[in-house]
């Protein structure tokens, strides 16, 4: 992404679009879910990592209409080709993150620290999401010992 906006997003009731329902896609579902996401799978299978109760589960393999109402999707299945078509047939209105290929994305997903008085987010700018994850742990390390309150979800 040349210039990237951050910001954080309200999603709670908000109806948001899976598209796979592997490993990706089961990371993808917790994080939304704890937002208080709204979340459609569309996905022949689930992984079991995915409670099918707490999503809509559409039980199809992609098709555009599927998705038509959602601002966010997230094309996280293993066949690059459907998610680069998530892509291309999004709405101007939609935002996908096409989770095989960061130069085809919308947005991108953020490392999370969420503490009692600070939400802090880490971004490589999709360069290296494991650096991500290494940050975000030697960062709550770090705040640990400056507050040692702070140890709610990481
Ligand atoms: C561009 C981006 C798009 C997006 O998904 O939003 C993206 C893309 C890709 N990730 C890949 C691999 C992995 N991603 C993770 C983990 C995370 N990935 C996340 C974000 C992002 N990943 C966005 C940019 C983030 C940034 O700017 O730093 C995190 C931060 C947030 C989240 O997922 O919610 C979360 C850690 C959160 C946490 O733990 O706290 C792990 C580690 C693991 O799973 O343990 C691996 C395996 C190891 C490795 O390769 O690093 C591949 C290669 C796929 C392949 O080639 O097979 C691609 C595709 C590509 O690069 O194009
Ligand atoms: N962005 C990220 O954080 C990461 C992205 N990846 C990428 O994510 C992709 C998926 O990886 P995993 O979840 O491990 O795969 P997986 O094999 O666990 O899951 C794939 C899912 O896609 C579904 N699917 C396949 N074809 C479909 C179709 N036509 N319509 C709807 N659903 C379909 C399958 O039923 C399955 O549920 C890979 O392309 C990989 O490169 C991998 C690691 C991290």
């Amino acid at each position: 992404m040349q210039k990237p906006y951050p910001i954080l997003l309200d999603l709670s009731a908000k109806k948001v679009g899976v598209v796979g329902g592997g490993k990706v896609a089961a990371r993808k579902i917790k994080g939304l879910l704890a937002a208080g996401a709204d979340v459609t799978v569309v996905s022949p299978f689930l992984n079991d990592q995915i409670d099918a109760d707490a999503v809509h589960w559409i039980q199809a393999r992609y098709a555009k209409k599927y998705i038509r109402q959602m601002n966010l999707v997230f094309a996280c299945t293993d066949d690059l080709a459907v998610n680069q078509q998530v892509k291309a047939e999004a709405a101007q209105f939609q935002l996908v993150n096409n989770t095989s290929n960061k130069h085809d994305s919308d947005f991108y997903n953020v490392a999370k620290i969420d503490t009692e008085h600070f939400m802090i987010t880490i971004s490589t700018n999709g360069v290296s999401p494991s650096a991500a994850k290494e940050l975000k742990a030697e960062m709550v390390t770090w705040l640990t010992g400056q507050y040692p309150d702070e140890r709610r979800s990481h």
